[in-house]
């Protein structure tokens, strides 16, 4: 099998083909089929094991909420508070969305080096193959790009994402401090999350994916195996599954489907927060798979430090027997690192493990027997 090494490409080159619409594709065309998939068809792994799902209301939230991240690396929260309301405006303005045509989605496409507008997501660039899947990235604001689309009838869009992003932050900066509290951390730890630790003047983006039906889903990937960057993701999986997480316990590892979970959103730990915790909280692989007969859309809120903010491990994480196991690097650095490693770019800010050491996990991320 491939690992991520061999198929890595430093800059990456892969042009993928903008004009095929995947949504009246009658067949996988070969640029969409992924050989090394065939052996464990990616939608068909069930595993009795399911991610926690904590209450903010339980009272041991935060010894719940640190043990999910010390293990899995993300749970499913509930007791949340976000009005359903607004995440069914926000389900019907992804659809409307996508469903437009392909030449008009292009009008709002992403220019190089931006972090705004429709497109592949930027992970795609390292696979020769493309993905099963197109994504809208929404980190300032879209007015510009939906007045574009939408010229007499925007505002609705650009309101529920404003809206939805206000509430995802807020959000987020409880789940933050309640899974740090479980490590002995408070708000003055750092200095990043500004004075009352409210995270302003943090990154934060929306990201809008969408998976539509697939001729042949064993033989083709929504979302290569991956884990966020930042710092936390919470995402609205939608109430059809697609969304898988790597449970990695000891020496086993093996991808666990995550079901839905009726009003519930998924917590992953990102790359900067294992940084953060030297390692305590673990950003767990993840990938997305497809199916035949339905589209799926899901919408991961994602949140880190302002960008020039240097994050390191926290020093009352880092002991004798826990010896300090990243350096320090901005969000910005990481980004850029992120950008030409990929997903070897925990080992390249690693203090001990050499970046050349084999990567275990294959291209699409399926782990090699041992
Ligand atoms: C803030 C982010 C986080 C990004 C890049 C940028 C905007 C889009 C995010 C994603 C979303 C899809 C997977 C990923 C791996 C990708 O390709 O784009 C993510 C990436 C990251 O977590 O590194
Ligand atoms: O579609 C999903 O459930 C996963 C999306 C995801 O991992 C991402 O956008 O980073
Ligand atoms: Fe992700």
């Amino acid at each position: 099998m491939v690992s991520v090494s061999g198929v890595f490409r430093p800059r990456p080159t892969y042009l993928h083909n903008t004009n095929l619409d995947l949504n009246s594709v009658q067949e996988l065309p070969d640029s969409h089929l992924w050989p090394a998939l065939d052996a464990e068809g990616s939608g068909n792994l069930t595993y009795v094991e399911s991610m926690p799902v904590i209450d903010l209301a339980d009272p041991d939230v935060v010894g719940r909420m640190g043990h999910a991240s010390e293990t899995w690396g993300g749970f499913h929260v509930t007791g949340h508070g976000v009005p359903l309301g607004l995440i069914d405006r926000l389900e019907s303005q992804v659809c409307r969305l996508f469903s437009l045509s392909r030449e008009q989605k292009l009008n709002a496409a992403r220019v190089p080096n931006s972090f705004n507008g429709y497109g592949q997501v930027p992970i795609a660039a390292f696979f020769e193959k493309s993905l099963w899947s197109e994504g809208c990235t929404i980190t300032d604001s879209p007015v510009n790009w939906a007045s574009r689309l939408w010229p007499d009838d925007y505002i609705e869009f650009c309101d529920v994402m404003e809206e939805y992003k206000k509430e995802m932050k807020a959000l987020c900066v409880r789940i933050m401090w309640l899974m740090l509290a479980s490590l002995g951390i408070t708000k003055k730890d750092f200095d990043w999350a500004g004075p009352n630790g409210d995270l302003d003047g943090s990154w934060t983006t929306l990201q809008l994916n969408w998976y539509p039906p697939c001729p042949d889903p064993n033989r083709a990937i929504g979302l290569v195996a991956h884990s966020d960057s930042p710092i936390l993701t919470v995402l609205y999986p939608s109430s059809t599954s697609g969304l898988q997480v790597l449970r990695e316990n000891g020496t086993q590892a093996h991808w666990v489907t995550i079901g839905p979970v009726p009003g519930s959103f998924v917590v992953n730990v990102g790359d900067l927060l294992q940084i953060l915790t030297n390692g305590r909280f673990r950003a767990p692989l993840h990938r997305a798979f497809v199916n035949r007969t339905h589209h799926r859309l899901s919408v991961p809120f994602f949140i880190g430090p302002p960008k020039d903010a240097l994050i390191t491990p926290l020093s009352k994480l880092v002991s004798a027997d826990r010896p300090q196991l990243y350096r320090a690097v901005t969000w910005d650095e990481y980004l850029g690192i992120k950008r030409k490693y990929f997903q070897d770019a925990l080992a390249v800010v690693s203090l001990r493990a050499p970046m050349d050491e084999p990567s275990n996990v294959s291209d699409h991320g399926s782990l090699e027997s041992g």
